[in-house]
């Protein structure tokens, strides 16, 4: 799994790079241009035949540095190529110096005032090194402008941005600033030795374009970089369950893979949950059970196969019926209702099982009287914007202040205080979905970039969502590994049925998926 760093634990990589006395700084600002070169090049292979027009917007830190490596590059291959400065060039930082003096040597530079939005346009690549990791406020006016030309080109002026779009926080990925559109959009991002949290969450996939990594040489550094990591275990980006987790053993049955109970609504609200439990045996659980109001027996027994159905009416006889340990993952919410998971919560929670609360369970436990104190380790919370905004409104608040100084509060640090605050695993959905647990282990489960999943966003993918996190903990996956599987299948699913997927359609992809997995 790829981590996706801060900008402190970026220089603080960087910072152990060099001291460990492998690499200095003017060598990983030349591999840091070197790697924006390339990665345009391969981004546009056209643009590799012959030599084009460059304009480099360069900033007054080490992200402007890279500009004038990258200028220099460029005009090493017979480009064409201008240079603007935002800045004084006696208070560059002194590897930014040395690159502007060496590219001096081949070209002129001018001061960022003088730009005008046509000459970029008339580009056939403008490079955006102003501000990278450093970026600790809203851009100046005079950036913003210039931004806002940039953001429906005329020309065909392809954008790229050095480490970060100019504007765009590295941390959380939001613009910093009560200006939306104080930020460069590109068309290609090159970040340096890994991806940063911001190119993935909040706005980071819409403003980046897409993302390359450029290797700079810091893996090589190994323990060195690892030691300089002080600012706590870095977020990873979730790729793909390993096979060896998820495949059934060819000599188990049924009673080996667990056996979860989904709780039902009242008629008319049984969808839901029927949605979950359909997701919860197609991951893999060995049994699944709905547990059913009396008056909602018909209508769910009339939609089931596969599935069993047992008659639960209230809180008391759910105690009853999980006094057999063999039900050994929960999933409560989905169509339940407000009042009576009010009512159901206690006796969940006593049962200690391995539960996923979702939905209006998440409602019920916000309005809650003892809050939190009753949630355990084996808990999975899975709220939406909404439902977060209803359990943690003091974390939701601080998350829709605009951000003025950077880096700025992000989903990974909410999710996180909510994580240590419930005593459980949150997996915070959106297409930058965040999974924190009081333990520290902190992922994104990125449905951005290439992994974009747009259909998703239809009536009932929660619920589903909610079941496979509810199967896989039944098949005994602890929590945060459940909803990080789960996740990543829910997307995988939605990929790969496409357009006109209804949640319906999800838990029959999966056996598609787990196909595509070689299970
Ligand atoms: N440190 C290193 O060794 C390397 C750094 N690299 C580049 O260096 C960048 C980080 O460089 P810096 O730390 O110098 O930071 P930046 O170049 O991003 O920003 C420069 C400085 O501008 C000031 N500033 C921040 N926001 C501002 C605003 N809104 N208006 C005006 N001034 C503002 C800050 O004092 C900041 O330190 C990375 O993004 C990357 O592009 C790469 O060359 C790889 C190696
Ligand atoms: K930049």
């Amino acid at each position: 799994m790829a981590e996706l760093l801060t900008s402190a634990q970026m220089r603080a990589a960087e910072q152990a790079a060099m001291a460990s006395g492998a690499v200095t700084g003017l060598d990983l600002m030349e591999r840091a241009g070197q790697g924006v070169v390339n990665a345009a090049l391969g981004a546009w292979p056209e643009l590799a035949h012959s030599s084009y027009k460059a304009v480099v917007l360069c900033g007054p830190g080490n992200n402007g540095g890279d500009g004038f490596v990258i200028a220099r590059l460029l005009k090493q291959r017979g480009w064409d190529v201008e240079v603007f400065l935002y800045g004084t060039p006696e208070k560059l930082p002194p590897d930014a110096r040395t690159n502007y003096e060496r590219w001096q040597a081949l070209g002129d530079v001018a001061g960022f005032v003088d730009l005008c939005v046509g000459q970029i346009e008339s580009c056939d690549l403008v490079i955006d090194a102003l501000f990278g990791t450093g970026l600790t406020r809203p851009i100046p006016a005079v950036m913003a402008a210039v931004a806002q030309g940039l953001a429906h080109p005329n020309g065909a002026a392809r954008r790229v941005a050095v480490d970060l779009p100019t504007g765009l926080c590295s941390d959380s990925g939001r613009i910093l600033g009560d200006d939306p559109s104080a930020v460069f959009p590109s068309d290609l991002t090159v970040s340096f030795h890994s991806l940063k949290q911001g190119h993935v969450l909040g706005q980071g996939a819409e403003i980046c374009g897409q993302v390359a990594v450029a290797d700079i040489g810091l893996n090589a550094v190994g323990e060195t970089l690892r030691a300089g990591m002080q600012d706590g275990p870095a977020v990873t980006l979730y790729d793909e369950p390993h096979r060896s987790a998820l495949a059934k053993q060819g000599f188990g049955h049924k009673y080996n893979h667990g056996h979860a109970l989904i709780l039902t609504g009242p008629s008319g609200k049984t969808g839901a949950a029927r949605l979950a439990a359909r997701a919860a045996l197609r991951v893999g659980t060995g049994l699944v059970t709905l547990g059913t109001p009396h008056e909602a027996v018909t209508e769910v027994a009339a939609q089931i196969t596969a599935l069993m159905l047992i008659e639960i009416d209230t809180p008391d006889l759910l105690t009853r019926v999980l006094s057999d340990p063999r039900l050994n993952a929960l999933c409560f919410g989905p169509g339940f209702g407000v009042a009576r998971a009010g009512a159901f919560l206690p006796a969940v929670l006593a049962s200690r099982r391995a539960t996923v609360l979702d939905a209006d369970a998440l409602t019920a436990l916000a309005q809650s009287d003892s809050g939190f104190a009753n949630l355990h380790e084996n808990c999975v919370l899975t709220p939406h914007a909404g439902e977060f905004k209803r359990l943690f409104p003091d974390l939701a608040a601080r998350l829709a202040e605009p951000p003025l100084t950077g880096p700025a509060y992000s989903k990974v640090d909410a999710t996180r205080s909510a994580a240590q605050r419930a005593g459980c695993t949150v997996l915070f959905k959106g297409p930058d979905t965040v999974i924190a647990s009081p333990d520290g282990q902190c992922s994104v489960s990125a449905a951005v970039y290439e992994r974009a999943a747009p259909w998703l966003a239809t009536a009932g993918a929660g619920d589903v969502l909610a079941g496979l996190i509810a199967g896989l903990m039944a098949r005994g996956f602890p929590p945060h590994q459940a909803a990080e599987i789960a996740a990543w299948l829910h997307v995988e699913a939605a990929r790969s049925f496409g357009p006109g997927l209804i949640a319906e359609d999800l838990p029959e992809t999966l056996p598609k998926v787990l196909r595509g997995l070689s299970l």
